[in-house]
């Protein structure tokens, strides 16, 4: 992820680095200025270098501030990259590949681990202006004199050693963190979306406070402390190597060494310089390893992500004439209990202007059946043919905009995003109307003026948005169970008719067996498969046409599924097509 960032934006880093490179140059350029001042034989000699200290202490101040300037916006744009980079993925990938990752995950990449790689960059000016410090300090001690140059290697790669271990040992603690933080973000989640249960149950927030979620946040903070630790540990280690250097210098290398006087003061001044840069070096770096956990962890999130399918172009318009699913199967693996929920395999055709009840027991399987049919789910196996024609990777996202669907965790989204807002505005207010919300809420500029209503409601204006969209397959996952009787009546009796008027396709997942006599036909759902498909007696009538030997098995349900007629009294009537 680090990689991708830095090659996105190669041109600001690379001016950004070559500002630090000047600054740390100038730096060391200071030190040795400071140096011959120190050690210059007459005032006429110290004057000269003044001029000259002053120029490179200006550069130095600089081209620091334009590091600083370019690696702020580098941070800044490596955030905004991320985040879009993030939520394109999540825009695009498979549905059901979402639901396995699930919402904590996502928001953890989206929130923490992208600010943490953000601030590699900030970071990254203090670690390349540090480095080119001490090893500039280095070089000008190797000019002074080798034999103590090759001491200091020596000792820095001592501590570079210590250092890599312990570097070994705090990454692990710091990806444990990482790896907690996602569940923690889940138990955010529960702060705010179980609200009500929390505060009606105060045995059940006092544990979830201090157990759930106060476990969390101690695991996160203590590999996380640990983690830090370690790296704060190992810098003082490394300080103190210093130390243990300029003591050894001072006071046993240098006596050998000729013109003594002078490389002393050099060392001193050198060491004395390079301590704050080194300390800032060893500081910092652990942010790197931070930002390069959470780098990876973006990776494997973003990895999962990957999308399959290709997008369909905006506005694609499509028509249908007909729609067959066939022996369509869909499996959910639950991994902590290690069961399989096996759905279908199903058949089953759809036309224009047939409304199609889907019913059935809780868990078997109609919402489920209902995503297939919209396209969220890829069949394991089996094809949708649409206007004859298979849905594919390739096609399937077209495919899904064919339909406008409202489960029953549905989102309503604050704006419409479809179409010239003013025609929708018009558009959407009589609609509104029409559902007796007109004293409650309002659309201006395509936007409701609120969402601030109870479920009923919001689902009223979740139909305003099918409405508006005007595809030709509309899917209702129990949508009436939260209306009241009266608004019950007007969906059963007036809009599902209306909206069969106009030639739409229909399927409505329902528990209102009082309505179920309207349906065109009714789909039951037992444990996964079709169980029966009925045509209530009045569409045995005439409107639906009959099954024919010839018509696809699809009506028949899997395997052969009876198909009943309701019997005049309402009982079901056997006429098998097996
Ligand atoms: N996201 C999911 N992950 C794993 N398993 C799931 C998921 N959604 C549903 N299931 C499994 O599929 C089964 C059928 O669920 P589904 O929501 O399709 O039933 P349903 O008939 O719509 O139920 P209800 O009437 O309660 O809404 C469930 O019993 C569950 O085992």
């Amino acid at each position: 992820m680090l990689s991708y960032l830095i090659q996105q934006s190669r041109h600001l880093l690379i001016a950004a680095s070559l500002s630090s490179v000047v600054a740390g140059v100038c730096s060391v350029l200071l030190v040795t200025q400071i140096n011959a001042a120190l050690t210059a034989g007459s005032a006429a000699d110290r004057a000269a270098l003044a001029l000259r200290f002053a120029l490179i202490a200006v550069a130095a101040m600089l081209s620091q501030m334009l590091a600083s300037v370019l690696f702020e916006r580098l941070s800044q744009r490596a955030h905004a990259d991320l985040r879009r980079f993030i939520s394109a993925r999540v825009v695009r990938t498979d549905f059901r590949k979402l639901e396995d990752i699930g919402g904590p995950r996502v928001q953890s990449a989206l929130a923490e681990h992208s600010a943490r790689v953000a601030e590699f960059f900030v970071s990254f000016p203090m670690i390349l202006v540090n480095a080119i410090i001490v090893a500039g300090c280095l070089a000008y001690m190797a000019w002074l004199s080798w034999q103590v140059f090759l001491a200091a290697v020596l000792v820095i790669g001592l501590g570079s050693l210590g250092y890599h271990l312990a570097h070994l040992r705090a990454i692990r603690h710091l990806e444990a963190a990482a790896e907690e933080q996602d569940r923690l973000f889940d138990h955010f989640r529960s702060l705010v979306d179980g609200a009500k249960e929390l505060r009606l149950n105060a045995a059940k927030r006092a544990r979830f406070s201090k157990d759930v979620l106060g476990g969390s946040i101690e695991t996160v903070r203590r590999e996380r402390a640990f983690g830090m630790s370690v790296f704060v540990v190992s810098a003082a280690w490394g300080n103190f190597l210093v130390y243990a250097f300029i003591g050894l210098v001072l006071f046993m290398l240098v006596g050998d060494v000729a013109d003594s006087a002078r490389v002393m003061t050099g060392f001193a001044l050198v060491f004395v310089y390079m301590v704050a840069p080194l300390e800032g070096l060893l500081l910092a770096l652990p942010r790197a390893n931070l930002a390069k956990v959470s780098g990876v962890r973006i990776d494997e999130i973003t990895r999962q992500l990957e999308p399959t399918e290709a997008d369909a172009p905006e506005q694609a318009a499509a028509e249908l004439t007909s729609l067959t699913l066939q022996g369509l199967r869909h499996r959910y693996y639950h991994e902590g209990s290690d069961d399989l929920f096996t759905l279908g395999p199903v058949d089953l055709s759809f036309s224009p202007g047939q409304v199609t009840y889907l019913v059935g027991g809780n868990g078997s399987g109609k919402t489920s059946l209902a995503k297939l049919l919209v396209g969220l789910y890829r069949p394991e196996q089996g094809v949708i043919l649409f206007n004859e024609d298979v849905v594919d990777d390739a096609s399937r996202d077209r495919y899904r905009q064919a339909f406008s669907a409202i489960f029953s965790d549905f989102h309503l989204f604050e704006h419409l995003l479809d179409g010239p807002v003013a025609d929708l505005d018009a558009r959407g207010n009589q609609l509104i109307e029409k559902l007796h919300l007109q004293h409650k809420v309002q659309l201006k500029n395509g936007a409701f003026t609120t969402r601030a209503l109870s479920q009923g409601q919001r689902k009223r204006l979740a139909l305003v948005v099918a409405y508006l969209e005007d595809r030709p397959f509309l899917v209702f996952d129990e949508w009436a169970a939260d209306q009241d009787p009266v608004f019950k009546e007007v969906f059963y009796r007036e809009l599902l008719p209306a909206l069969k008027a106009q030639g739409k396709c229909v399927l409505v997942i329902s528990h209102d067996d009082r309505y179920f006599h309207l349906a065109d036909r009714l789909v039951r759902m037992e444990n996964g498969q079709v169980a029966a498909v009925e045509v209530p007696p009045s569409m045995a009538a005439g409107s639906l046409a009959p099954l024919r030997p010839s018509q696809p098995p699809s009506e028949q349900g899997s395997a052969g599924v009876a198909v009943h007629r309701f019997a005049a009294d309402g009982r079901a009537d056997d006429r098998a097509v097996a």
